[in-house]
């Protein structure tokens, strides 16, 4: 018998001291650090290290790439528990890095998840983000949750425009393993709003006790 797990949530898109502390204390379980410095909310490698450094144990620390030189992957990997891949990284570039990672698929038209599963086999669950040209993720869009298949041989972790307003009827649609938000919760790009981290953490244990029966 299998027993049905919480939400996972993880907030990313963090810049600021300040704001780790805000989402640690409400209760995220996993934290990102976007290191694509194309982003509005890109910190360098001196940052990561200050920043992490504040994380307590049993919160994961997760650092975001896109295409990224191994070089800053290896740099940056003593920070961190977890790699999440969002730009055409290929199977084996994420493989090479040789440390637990996610990787993020932009739900394109066509895309096969049940292919994307296969091969990218060794990761620890696929992201699910939306599409828009030329943008390789952080949106602050939603697609499609219907295009989700009930079941995948990798867990999911939906992303894509989610706030504290709809994620409870995400989680209701999709039942993830987690949930991933980073404009929902933001006063502006790279600023978090620790009301709207605790508004997102509510909504996603009241869906989960709505979803458990609790
Ligand atoms: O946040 C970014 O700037 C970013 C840049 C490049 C790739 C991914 C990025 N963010 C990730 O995108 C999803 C969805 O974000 P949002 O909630 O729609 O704002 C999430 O995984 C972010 O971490």
């Amino acid at each position: 018998m299998s027993i049905p797990l919480r939400t996972r949530i993880k907030f990313c898109g963090l810049t600021r001291p300040e704001d780790v502390d805000a989402a640690v204390a409400a209760g995220a379980d996993a934290l990102g650090f976007v290191l694509w410095p194309g982003s509005k909310r890109a910190i360098d490698e001196q940052r990561l290290a200050k920043l992490c450094a504040r994380v307590p144990a049993f919160v994961t620390r997760v650092g975001l790439f896109v295409d990224p030189d191994p070089t800053l992957v290896s740099r940056c990997a003593e920070h961190l528990d977890l790699l999440q891949f969002h730009g055409g990284e290929s199977p084996a570039t994420c493989m090479a890095a040789g440390r637990p990672w996610i990787k993020a698929l932009r739900m394109r038209d066509g895309l096969d998840l049940h292919a994307a599963a296969e091969a990218y086999g060794g990761a620890q669950a696929l992201l699910l983000d939306a599409y828009r040209p030329g943008v390789p993720g952080g949106t602050g869009e939603t697609f499609d949750w219907s295009r989700i298949p009930a079941s995948l041989a990798k867990p999911v972790i939906l992303a894509g425009g989610l706030t504290p307003d709809n994620v409870a009827e995400a989680i209701a649609a999709v039942a993830p393993f987690a949930v991933d938000v980073s404009g929902g919760i933001e006063a502006a790009p790279g600023v978090k709003d620790a009301a709207r981290m605790a508004a997102f953490l509510q909504a996603v244990r009241r869906a989960d006790d709505e979803r458990l029966g609790a």
